[in-house]
């Protein structure tokens, strides 16, 4: 038998992936370098349309040619030995496809390195979780377009469906454009986690809520317009009861966040790109500093600040969470879709924007029901220069901004960190600013270094002879 494609990593992802395309009707055959995962692949699949030959020969030889090869391992070093041990065994025509979190530049890397091998190379974002790759994740593969024809069938098969049937799967680009598109979708993931941990922690520290209590709030927003997979998971963990100390599970995990790089790298990109990003770089920033832990301790008894909880009427401060939380949420979707056309302005890629949003809205981490408006909002103006910016969002933000500023103002007072929402809120106010205090900034560096600035009353560069005092 000539297996229509081939998975190598069966770990978390590549495992159920695998599993997925059997399920679809496919023939695979998976490899992993440990004999243990291919027969927990094979046990799991328990299909005859699933192989797992125990060496790297095998496995290429079993595959139908042209051959589809799906890589699912750790970014990095784990691709190159992958493209180095196939390079050998694969023919012209024959399509990899690199589908773990890689560093977009480093797809267009090894795009370069296999040019005139005949190879066809596709970076592609996967995005699910272990769940999602085994019952539908969404997928953004990008790279040698030659290749899309033979994947499309393949992958949109085992794609989630939106509400409408379409398939969350579809071509983002040339070049490194699907792992770019990824990167984006983990900053925006980062952001909206970040918003999500900080409304639980307003809840808990102002209020006193339990976690069950602050879990059922979650559960009630997820009915309405804040409806989202990661809103849906928080009311969940709230709820759970850790079963050897009988406490909420929430209370006995440790508060240091780790992270593989994707938002770290979401944030550099923004910063290569002179783009405003700061949510999403709050949110690797409240990373970093939880994971200091031995230093807040430190801290908590040396740095003084107010604490104490909040004394007015706790459901109208819950609804002002919520709707701040809606704000925040659109703000930082705006900062992904504008480092989306960052990026597109930067490599060519003509990125989808309506075509991202269509198929962020199921099978992702980040699919929520805010994300079928953005569709509409970037069908409507493929050339929309900011999603504030879209009648729909700006309404919402008007009718949001005064919640978020009494909360953002109540987290300052009470000495709760909120750095997510209080860095939405200056991104919002920063962006409606006609003008902002740079004028003297731009006065300063011609001050201490030449550095000429602009005149509001006529063009070009000029200089002003401070009276030269060296600051150096
Ligand atoms: N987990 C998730 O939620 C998501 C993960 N991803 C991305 O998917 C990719 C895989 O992640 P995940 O499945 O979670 O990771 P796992 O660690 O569970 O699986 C990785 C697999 O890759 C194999 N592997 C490691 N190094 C090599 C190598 N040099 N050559 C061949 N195989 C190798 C491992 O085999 P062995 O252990 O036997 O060495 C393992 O089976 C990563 O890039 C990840 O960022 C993307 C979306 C979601
Ligand atoms: O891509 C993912 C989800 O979309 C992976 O789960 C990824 O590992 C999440 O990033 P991090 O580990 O940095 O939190």
């Amino acid at each position: 038998m000539a297996f229509d494609l081939g998975v190598i990593g069966l770990g978390v992802m590549g495992a159920n992936l695998a599993r997925n395309f059997v399920d679809k009707g496919f023939s695979v055959a998976g490899f992993d370098v440990e004999a243990a995962k291919r027969e927990r692949f094979l046990q799991a699949a328990a299909s005859g349309r699933a192989s797992a030959p125990p060496t790297m020969q095998a496995f290429v030889a079993s595959l139908a040619a042209p051959r589809v090869v799906l890589a699912m391992v750790p970014a990095g070093a784990a691709v190159d030995a992958v493209i180095d041990s196939l390079r050998p065994l694969l023919e012209p025509g024959d399509i990899v496809v690199d589908g773990g979190n890689t560093r977009y530049g480093d797809t267009q890397a090894r795009m370069l390195a296999l040019e005139g091998t005949g190879l066809l190379y596709v970076g592609m974002g996967v995005s699910g979780g272990e769940e999602g790759a085994l019952r539908g994740p969404a997928l953004m593969p990008g790279g040698d377009e030659r290749a899309w024809p033979r994947l499309k069938p393949l992958l949109q098969a085992v794609a989630a469906r939106a509400g409408d049937g379409q398939p969350c799967c579809e071509w983002m680009g040339t070049g490194g454009a699907g792992h770019f598109v990824k990167m984006v979708h983990n900053g925006i993931e980062y952001a909206d986690m970040q918003v999500i941990g900080e409304a639980y922690w307003l809840m808990r520290e102002l209020l006193r809520m339990t976690p069950a209590d602050i879990g059922r709030t979650f559960a009630q927003w997820n009915e309405g317009e804040l409806e989202s997979y990661l809103v849906a998971i928080t009311a969940d963990i709230l709820s759970r009861i850790d079963p050897e100390s009988g406490r909420p599970l929430v209370e006995v995990i440790l508060d240091t966040a780790e992270q593989k790089g994707t938002g770290k790298w979401a944030s550099q990109a923004a910063l290569d790109f002179g783009l405003t990003a700061p949510t999403i770089a709050e949110a690797v920033f409240a990373r970093t500093v939880s994971a200091a832990k031995e230093e807040r301790v430190v801290a908590a008894d040396v740095l003084k600040g107010p604490g104490g909880a909040f004394d007015g009427d706790p459901a109208t401060l819950i609804e002002k969470i919520r709707r701040s939380l809606l704000a925040v949420k659109v703000c930082a979707y705006a900062q992904g879709f504008q480092l989306l056309q960052a990026g597109d302005r930067e490599h060519v890629w003509n990125l989808p924007l309506a075509g991202i949003a269509t198929i962020w809205r199921a099978g992702c981490i980040i699919r929520a029901r805010l994300l079928e408006d953005i569709r509409s909002a970037y069908a409507r103006d493929g050339e929309l220069v900011n999603l504030m910016l879209d009648a729909r969002f700006a309404a919402t933000l008007a009718a949001c901004q005064e919640d978020l500023r009494d909360v953002v103002g109540l987290a300052a007072r009470h000495g709760v960190p909120a750095p997510a929402f209080m860095s939405a809120l200056a991104y919002y106010d920063a962006y409606r600013s006609p003008q902002l205090p740079a004028n003297l900034l731009q006065a300063q560096r011609d001050y201490f270094g030449s550095h000429l600035y602009q005149r509001v009353d006529r063009p070009g560069k000029f200089h002003t002879q401070w009276g030269l005092r060296s600051t150096s």
